[in-house]
């Protein structure tokens, strides 16, 4: 379970475009120094550095917060398959695409704007947000089992959460749903159709995810599996199919 220690605001050159001061709610436990609350991406990147060899930004019970990272394709299938692992094994289910939205309709939310141009271009909003909404999710639930659903989409991502989040928590392995592109084009045009009411649900968002998926998020899959970390699951099957195989990875994980 995290609990945090200190508050303390901070801020981080907002994307490349000058600097900004981070909303309310990214305001939690990181380390960072009064004096230094208008940074530099660079120097927000450093100081997070050095203050984490100063002191734990969490204190916590006893054991790290288990993740599993669950990747495949726009429309694979994976918050599908997130709600049923819930339902079974007790899991809190982190859609980073599911924040970004929310982030993005929250009232008086500075990445708003932001958050909707990369979504309808299907493009990853950079980590510096991204990881935030998901290290306030984390500690808001009060939970120790996460699907990080969604993330990491590319090295961006990667790279921030080995410098905010893996020292903190322990990641069991990536649960990758593998589905062929017409299918997945399919899945998400249908929830179009059923009224998702996403503004990415549409073909021209769609080309744009597919390909950000293929060049940036398949590198990143193609990285954990070298590394002998990924679950591969054969996503084309009906719903109920495919969760008899994920039931199956995570009971020979060790998990009830
Ligand atoms: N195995 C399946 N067979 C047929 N339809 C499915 C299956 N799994 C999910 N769907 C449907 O496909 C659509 C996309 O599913 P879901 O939202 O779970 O995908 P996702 O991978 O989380 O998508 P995204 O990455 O775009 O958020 C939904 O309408 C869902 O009901
Ligand atoms: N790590 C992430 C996850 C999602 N996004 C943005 C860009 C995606 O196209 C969009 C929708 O995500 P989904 O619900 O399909 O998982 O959200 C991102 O920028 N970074």
């Amino acid at each position: 379970m995290w609990r945090a220690i200190t508050r303390i605001p901070k801020t981080l050159d907002s994307l490349g475009q000058g600097v900004a001061v981070l909303p309310q709610q990214f305001q939690h436990s990181q380390l960072y120094n009064n004096n230094h609350n208008i940074c530099s991406k660079t120097n927000y990147l450093s100081l997070h550095n050095q203050a984490s060899l100063i002191r734990p930004k969490y204190r916590m019970s006893s054991a790290k917060p288990k993740v599993v990272f669950v990747l495949g394709g726009p429309g694979a299938g994976k918050g599908t398959q997130c709600s049923k692992i819930v339902e079974r094994f007790q899991f809190e289910h982190l859609s980073a695409g599911d924040l970004l939205r929310e982030e993005r309709s929250r009232e008086g939310s500075e990445y708003g704007q932001l958050i909707e141009e990369y979504i309808r271009n299907g493009k990853i909003v950079p980590v510096e947000v991204t990881c935030s909404l998901l290290e306030n999710a984390m500690k808001n639930s009060g939970k120790s089992r996460f699907l990080i659903d969604g993330f990491p989409r590319n090295q961006d991502n990667l790279d921030g959460w080995n410098r905010q989040m893996s020292d903190k928590t322990e990641m069991q392995f990536v649960l990758f749903f593998d589905c062929a592109e017409d299918v997945c084009v399919k899945r998400c045009l249908g929830r179009g159709q059923s009224g998702s009411g996403r503004s990415d649900d549409n073909m021209e968002s769609l080309k744009k995810r597919i390909q950000t998926y293929n060049n940036d998020s398949l590198p990143i899959i193609k990285y954990f599996e070298n590394a002998g970390q990924v679950k591969r699951i054969d996503a084309s099957p009906d719903a109920d199919k495919v969760f008899q195989e994920v039931e199956r990875v995570f009971l020979a994980n060790g998990f009830q």
